[in-house]
């Protein structure tokens, strides 16, 4: 066996002890900052220095592109060139590989179509209208959503159909999912969530690829495995089942994919899946310093579910944070802004040290709006990515065609566009007669002269086929693919119509597509192997955060979602506002606090140095302003590591406000909305319920509080109700109060602003 290498010594005990472990199941459940991902990275750098199993052996399977292609350049920096024969990726970007490989075992080919969440919803919609159904009325995002969790949770159409047909919308989910799992083979497409379960099937019905696998991954690593779904958790135990060789981390208090079908019970119940497993806990944190841990610790801990884990730092104490207490979102942004210019100053931070992390992508407009008017870089990570762009996705469904013409969706997506006189009636004929006949779109398109469709129409497709057929020509010929896709603008008029349209849109829209020739370009130099099956594969796969990049000198925007596994010296979490972190019910579906609260965990713990919390008394909504209350968070945060600051904009504002009040009073005042009035009239925090700077209230003595069980409360939005139950103790105090006609609702005390009547 080889020397030790010395980069075992990059890590403490019990880092080293995991990287060490040679055969059988290892479980790493460890609190953030811990090491967790530093141990997957050298532990596959360990595998292959010690002989233990070749590069091209060992999978590894992480978060984001982003991740893996982070920990590869590590391993790299190990051990050297070895490491790129790694297989390491998100789960969707290993198993559409391998589905390439093995597609003609379940009756795809190599060349087929991925679509993204935009294209399936459209392949939905199309469906619905064919079944006689409104897509106004059933929504084809709502189907979508459905038939995306059952698939997640390996539910197959006809069990559907048995086990979940209780309303009206199971009933039409049922169907709908049997014929669009039917379509996308017709189209030979996979969507996002068949890239996980379609391994499985193909694992299921041949032992032999399965098997082939099986000894083909000798070692398999997971980062992030609290978030791995049902699908996951089962194809990677398919695969590790013969060696066991499976080496998982996480961090259960950083679930926060629950919405998306991830399963906690997966890292709970892997010692029952394994038994043999060793466990090994990771206890030194070294990313934060103690007040930001302390702060961390203080939230997570009212989660009721929790493993038991232990996280300490011998980092310093650190700045206290610092509670931004804002009057509006503008004041938010612009104090966030000059904080920012401060530390730069003051501490020599570059832009790229901080991040401003929010709970929903539309709160970074004010901040980008605010920056730029600052004259501060920043990099947003998120919104609509390029590839999802109409133009972009449009000139990728051409490209589609090329290689897979029985992909009806895409087909659909550009057959007049740019328009050529292929009306909406003829496309119908044309599609039914598809369905008729059981033949792709493009099969009839093909004979369009026996489908007996208007002849202006008619003489239309033949052009469009035509051009296709001599593309397709093309790029068998071996072609370059940046001449084709330029020949393919030009022929198809796509270009031109552009540029006919001449709008500041248009021309926007045509520099994308030039940015798309730049791409191709690109990976046609930079492949040894450059074939537009694979280009449209590996874009199709690229997330929003694959495109944060790290050493841009600029100020990173993004959601706390997106900053999983990152860490960056100064953090902001903005927008901690009840109803909007933790966010507000959405059709009237029942928050998951606990998961908001992991989130809240998540993003504190992105802090390295220093923490900011910020929060608006008022928002724009709809076009109102809106009162907002501080989030329930805030007060959850261990007091003696926050301070609040109040921003002197706030007493301004106060007076404008007040003048805007007066004014409001005389006209009607109730327009329907249930808005909440910010009235500066009433202490803002009442002295029976809260203070504004952290400054804790306890009611040591019961005699002074009045909020006893029995007793009449108003509060601002619900109104008048009583008592009920009352629970906890001091700052922890909860009431639950029945308010008439609003029902029962628990609050804390200290947060609600209760007022006794009676
Ligand atoms: N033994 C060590 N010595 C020095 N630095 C370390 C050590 N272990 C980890 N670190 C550093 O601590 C930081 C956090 O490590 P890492 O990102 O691996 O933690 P994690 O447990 O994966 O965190 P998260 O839960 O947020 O994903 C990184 O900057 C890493 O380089
Ligand atoms: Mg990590």
């Amino acid at each position: 066996m080889p020397k030790e290498p010395d980069f075992i010594h990059d890590l403490n005990k019990q880092q080293k002890r995991a990287v060490r472990h040679s055969e059988g199941p290892l479980l790493i459940v460890a609190g953030a900052g811990s090491g967790k991902t530093r141990v997957l990275t050298y532990r596959i750098a360990y595998l292959i220095q010690q002989q233990k199993a070749a590069p091209n052996e060992i999978l590894a399977l992480t978060f984001t592109n982003k991740a893996a292609r982070e920990m590869k350049q590590r391993i790299q920096q190990l051990i050297g060139d070895q490491a790129k024969k790694l297989w390491m990726g998100t789960f969707h970007s290993v198993f559409s590989k391998i589905l390439r490989y093995e597609a003609e075992r379940i009756g795809f080919t190599s060349d087929y179509s991925i679509y993204d969440m935009d294209d399936a919803k459209n392949a939905i919609k199309q469906i619905l209208k064919e079944q006689g159904y409104d897509p106004k009325e059933v929504k084809p995002r709502i189907i979508q959503r459905r038939i995306s969790d059952a698939k997640n949770e390996l539910i197959k159409p006809d069990h559907y159909n048995q086990k979940f047909v209780h309303s009206t919308l199971d009933d039409i989910t049922a169907k709908i999912y049997g014929i669009y799992v039917e379509r996308l083979k017709q189209n030979n497409a996979m969507d996002f969530d068949d890239l996980l379960i379609k391994p499985i099937e193909l694992f299921d019905e041949h032992e032999d690829v399965l098997e082939k696998y099986q000894d083909r991954f000798k070692y398999i690593l997971i980062d992030e495995y609290q978030d791995t779904n049902h699908a996951q958790y089962k194809v990677t135990n398919m695969l590790a089942n013969k060696y066991k060789n499976l080496c998982v981390v996480g961090d259960d208090a950083q679930s926060i994919y629950s919405f998306r079908g991830a399963d906690i019970r997966n890292i709970l119940d892997f010692k029952n899946d394994y038994e043999e497993a060793v466990k090994i806990p990771l206890e030194q944190n070294y990313r934060s310093t103690k007040a930001i841990l302390k702060a961390a610790d203080s939230i997570i801990k009212n989660n009721s579910q929790q493993l038991d884990k232990t996280l300490w730092t011998d980092n310093g104490m650190g700045e206290t944070i610092t509670v931004l207490d804002n009057y509006d979102e503008r004041d938010e942004a612009n104090r966030v802004a000059d904080y920012i210019r401060d530390l730069k100053a003051r501490k020599g931070y570059d832009y790229s040290d901080f991040a401003i992390l929010y709970r929903t992508n539309y709160q970074s407009r004010v901040f980008e709006e605010t920056f730029r008017r600052k004259g501060i870089t920043y990099q947003l990570v998120g919104g609509l990515s390029f590839y999802q762009r109409k133009e972009v996705k449009d000139v990728l469904a051409y490209l589609t065609l090329l290689i897979n013409p029985d992909d009806d969706t895409n087909l659909m997506r550009i057959i007049n566009e740019p328009s050529r006189g292929i009306g909406n009636k003829s496309l119908s004929d044309l599609m039914a007669k598809a369905r008729e006949s059981n033949q792709s779109l493009w099969r009839i398109l093909e004979n369009v002269e026996e489908a007996d469709v208007y002849k202006p129409a008619e003489n239309s497709v033949k052009e469009f086929v035509a051009m296709i057929n001599e593309l397709k020509q093309d790029l068998a010929s071996g072609k370059k693919l940046i001449n084709v896709t330029k020949k393919l603008l030009e022929r198809s008029g796509y270009m031109k119509a552009l540029v006919e349209e001449n709008t500041p849109k248009a021309m926007t829209r045509r520099e994308n597509i030039l940015e798309l020739e730049n791409a191709i370009s690109y990976f046609e130099k930079n492949n040894n192997n450059p074939t537009l099956s694979a280009f449209l594969q590996e874009i199709s796969l690229i997330t929003d955060t694959d495109k944060y990049d790290e050493e841009k000198p600029a100020v990173t925007m993004m959601t706390v979602h997106a900053a999983k596994g990152l860490e960056f010296p100064v953090v902001f979490v903005v927008g901690l506002e009840e109803e909007l972190f933790p966010v507000g019910s959405r059709n009237n579906e029942e928050v998951n606090i606990e998961e908001e609260r992991r989130l809240f965990y998540v993003a504190i713990t992105r802090a390295e140095e220093q923490l900011f919390f910020s929060h608006c008394r008022s928002r724009y909504k709809y076009g109102e302003e809106q009162r907002k209350l501080r989030s329930r968070f805030l007060d959850e945060v261990s007091s003696d590591v926050v301070r609040t600051e109040t921003g002197s904009s706030i007493k301004q504002d106060k007076e404008r406000f007040l003048g805007k009040k007066n004014n409001k009073d005389k006209s009607s005042s109730n327009n329907g909305n249930t808005k909440v009035e910010y009235d500066w009239k009433k202490p803002l925090y009442n002295k029976n319920n809260r203070s504004s700077n952290n400054t804790q209230i306890h009611y040591d003595n019961p005699d002074e509080d009045p909020f006893q069980v029995g007793a009449k409360v108003e509060h601002d939005v619900f109104g008048p109700g009583k008592i009920i139950s009352r629970s906890g103790k001091g700052e922890r105090t909860k009431v639950v109060v029945f308010f008439k006609g609003r029902g029962r609702k628990t609050l804390m005390l200290r947060v609600a602003k209760l007022q006794v009547i009676g």
